[in-house]
């Protein structure tokens, strides 16, 4: 066959690093090979670090699955009982009393959330974004073009023009959790790192814009996912470190709020903030993840059961005592304890429903800000009055409640509080309701969507978790549960038959036609396989991610 004399245009990539994602202009524009360089020195400088925390995480789980509790480390009892602070509060976020969250793709939604009234918005690339090539490199340039202020875009359909207003939030990024790879970017022959990625390629196209304006002279500013220990915030403070320098600015420029979202961090918050402290603005409750953990870390004691998803809620002992102890931990070292998101979003056609879910939203609220919150989360644009009445009538004026001090709620707080197994009865009900809304969240999560609304409430990577591993540890321990008065028992029979008529019962609600040419079936044959299978994945989002990844030849080679 004669060889074609076309060149498939591919990234100008620097030695060693291979691009294997779909070529695209726009994507080129944030591949430079400058970015990439910076990526890859980032990836060779701390994946010894990153594969060593790694592993250290399932050595903890062994310990963990062999019958011993989370705990305080003595090792570190010289941080937590020191008199230490972090660096000040930048005053450009000093008021972050509500914070609207969003993926950093679609373009519309980056608009619409900048523009949402809240102080900040958290630019997701983590648990509300489903990471194929195309979100991730939209979402890079989106981020560019907010930074740079000229971020627009025209909805054709509806004729209708979205861009900045002049006032926007203060942005947030949120990248990936150190577990998750980035498998269209290879460094040296292996996958990059996905949140040095996502990372690398921010910071680079946008520290200095970023400085020079919503900053006020520091930033860019990060919200931190999904660390289990404080070795996993040293590295992230090297990475900031190392990226100040090759940026000639500051150290202490960067600043970073760490998500407390898996059981063992609830045991490092000081040690976390210590590593982080010339780069912290505090921590937040990131509640659903949590939940997730804390199966995860107890799947192998049946004594620690969680009852029915729906009772898990903050008013639970063990998740009051984390966000007490969140509080008091950060107020006692001067930076800010956020809380977490209310998973309720508006109503449309339900007056009264959309009442009733607005003040669900508005009595967790009121909890978090008289426990001593200074900001909280909102999913959308729909709630942010609502969430700004609550705290700025506590508030009464002053921008947070740091100053408040720490909290004696939070002193209190002890290693068996956090661990407190939650109320609450089982139910084969629950099973079913796990079972539809991780399918769904699952064939929308494969499909490209990674925040999906599902039945009035706000679904992610963190919520779906909880409905997979709920349903695997029942059926691992054989849980007890009620069906409507007699006592059954979880079986893989049981879930096998709950799944089949749960995938009808979808099918019903969202009609044959986008069933069929959607991805619920192959949702429903992975949700099951994730809840039967002898051992727990670690993420539902790392078993599916070769779903996901499409290599493009034309991307990294150049044709003959
Ligand atoms: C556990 C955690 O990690 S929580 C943090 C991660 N999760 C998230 O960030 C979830 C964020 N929220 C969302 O993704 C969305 O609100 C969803 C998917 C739950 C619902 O979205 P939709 O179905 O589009 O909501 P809806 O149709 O009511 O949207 C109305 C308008 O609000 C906008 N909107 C909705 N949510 C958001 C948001 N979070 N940010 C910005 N705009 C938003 C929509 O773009 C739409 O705009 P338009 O009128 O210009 O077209
Ligand atoms: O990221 C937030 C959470 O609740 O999980
Ligand atoms: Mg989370």
């Amino acid at each position: 066959m004669a060889a074609s004399s076309t060149v498939v245009p591919c990234y100008d990539t620097p030695e060693g690093v291979d691009v294997r994602g779909r070529y695209d202009p726009a994507f080129a524009s944030v591949l430079t090979r400058d970015a990439l360089a910076f990526v890859a020195a980032l990836q060779r400088e701390f994946r010894g670090a990153v594969r060593y925390a790694m592993e250290q995480r399932r050595e903890a789980q062994r310990r963990y699955d062999a019958g011993e509790l989370p705990r305080f480390d003595p090792a570190t009892r010289a941080v937590r009982e020191g008199d230490w602070k972090c660096a000040p509060v930048p005053p450009a976020v000093a008021d972050r009393t509500v914070e609207i969250t969003g993926p950093a793709e679609p373009r519309k939604m980056v608009i619409n959330a900048l523009n949402s009234g809240a102080k900040v918005f958290m630019a997701d690339f983590e648990d509300a974004l489903s990471p194929t090539w195309e979100n991730l490199m939209h979402g890079q340039v989106n981020l560019r073009d907010a930074v740079a202020g000229t971020i627009s875009y025209r909805d054709a359909a509806r004729g209708r023009e979205y861009k900045l207003n002049d006032q926007t939030a203060k942005l947030f990024v949120r990248p990936r959790g150190w577990h998750l790879p980035e498998a269209h970017v290879l460094i040296d022959g292996e996958p990059a790192i996905g949140c040095l990625v996502d990372f690398g390629l921010y910071f680079f196209h946008n520290h200095a814009a970023f400085r020079a304006g919503q900053g006020a002279g520091l930033g860019p500013f990060f919200y931190l996912p999904k660390m289990e220990h404080s070795r996993e915030a040293r590295i992230w403070n090297g990475v900031f470190e190392r990226a100040e320098q090759a940026a000639g600015i500051e150290k202490g420029s960067i600043r970073a709020t760490v998500l407390v979202e898996t059981l063992p961090a609830a045991f490092q918050m000081d040690e976390i903030l210590y590593e982080l402290r010339d780069h912290s603005v505090g921590l937040n409750c990131g509640r659903w993840d949590y939940i997730f953990s804390y199966v995860k870390t107890f799947r192998a004691h049946p004594d620690r059961l969680l009852p029915d998803r729906a009772l898990v809620g903050m008013a639970q002992h063990f998740m009051r005592s984390y966000s007490h102890l969140l509080i008091h931990t950060c107020h006692r070292r001067g930076v800010h304890a956020m809380g977490g998101m209310a998973a309720q979003i508006p109503i449309k056609d339900d007056a009264a429903a959309n009442e009733a879910a607005l003040e669900l939203v508005r009595k967790d609220k009121l909890r978090e800000v008289r426990a001593g919150h200074d900001g909280t989360w909102a999913a959308h644009p729909g709630l942010i009055p609502a969430i700004r009445e609550v705290f700025e009538g506590h508030l009464g004026g002053r921008p947070n409640q740091i100053a408040a001090g720490a909290s004696d709620a939070g002193a209190a707080v002890t290693a068996e509080d956090l661990i407190e197994p939650p109320r609450g009865g089982r139910t084969v009900d629950g099973l079913r309701l796990n079972t539809r809304v991780g399918v769904q969240y699952l064939a929308a999560w494969l499909a490209g969507s990674g925040s999906v609304p599902l039945y009035n409430l706000m679904e992610d990577a963190a919520t779906a978790e909880i409905s997979r591993v709920q349903n695997w540890q029942w059926l691992r321990h054989g849980a007890a549960l009620d069906a409507g008065g007699v006592e059954v028992r979880a079986t893989p029979e049981l879930l096998a038959r709950v799944v089949g008529e749960e995938m009808a019962r979808v099918e019903a609600e969202v009609g044959s036609q986008r069933f069929r040419r959607g991805r619920y079936a192959e949702a429903g044959r992975i949700f099951a396989r994730q809840c039967t299978a002898p051992e727990l994945d670690d993420f539902l989002t790392l078993d599916a991610y070769n779903l996901i990844v499409a290599h493009h030849p034309g991307a990294a080679d150049k044709a003959e």
